[in-house]
């Protein structure tokens, strides 16, 4: 389960987060037909395809600075390239990771994560062990070390991996740093001041809501 706040009373437009949501699905799809060597799709045939009614397709893609062309549909290619420009794969945000136990190594190891704009330059670690080792081909530096490395690092996001129970005061020291963003893996709900953009991601929520829905569907006896 993710969400994600901008702690900014002067934001301007905020996109629906649900909107934000459903448009990676279009572009794996796009991806998909592209590889295919289809050139042309309507909203009514993504529709079909992906399970999303056509007239939210159509919304949502409205956002997008592309029109599709009556009875042809969308450019498969146009249409893929602005959705990457749109979602921010296209450019690349430098990060740092804090805590590099499992799922920070994890996530320095994920290639995957370059393909969607986010670079890890650096891992900080408060282990001594973990200092001076590289993993993924990515850095670990000692937390001592963080304010005075963090401007050469040139990172906007701060990856939140350490346990909850120091996830908060790991938080307002990358912020004090200077940091703008974080992507928060605890469990801990942080709290951030006016203008820091964070996102909560947590598996653990989505196990909970898939036990939940399993529970129900076992009570209810459905096949
Ligand atoms: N979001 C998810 O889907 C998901 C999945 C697994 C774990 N988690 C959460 O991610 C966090 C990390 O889990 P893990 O299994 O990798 O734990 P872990 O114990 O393997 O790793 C935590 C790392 O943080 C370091 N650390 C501790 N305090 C620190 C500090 N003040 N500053 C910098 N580094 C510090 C530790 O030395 C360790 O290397 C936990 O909060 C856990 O609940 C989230």
């Amino acid at each position: 389960m993710s969400t994600t706040q901008t702690n900014d009373k002067n934001s301007q437009y905020v996109f629906p987060e649900p909107t934000i949501r459903r448009l990676p699905w279009y572009l794996a799809y796009l991806g998909r037909l592209k590889d295919a060597g289809v050139e042309y799709v309507s909203s009514t045939q993504i529709s079909k395809d992906i399970n999303v009614d056509s007239s939210m397709i159509a919304k949502d893609l409205s956002h997008l600075n592309i029109k599709g062309k009556t009875r042809i549909g969308y450019h498969v290619a146009s249409l893929e390239h602005e959705l990457q420009e749109f979602l921010g794969f296209k450019r690349l945000h430098n990060a740092v990771i804090i805590g590099t136990g499992s799922l920070g190594s994890l996530l320095l190891q994920d290639a995957g994560l370059y393909d969607y704009g986010l670079r890890i330059v650096a891992g900080f670690d408060v282990d001594p062990s973990k200092e001076g080792s590289v993993i993924g081909g990515v850095p670990v530096y000692g937390m001592d070390s963080f304010e005075e490395r963090l401007p050469g690092l040139k990172a906007e996001i701060g990856v939140i991996t350490v346990p909850a129970n120091c996830a908060q005061q790991v938080c307002n020291r990358i912020v004090d740093a200077g940091i703008h963003a974080l992507w928060n893996f605890t469990p801990f709900r942080i709290t951030v001041p006016e203008g820091i953009v964070i996102q909560n991601t947590s598996i653990y929520a989505h196990l909970a809501v898939m036990y939940n829905r399993l529970d129900l569907r076992n009570h209810t006896g459905k096949e």
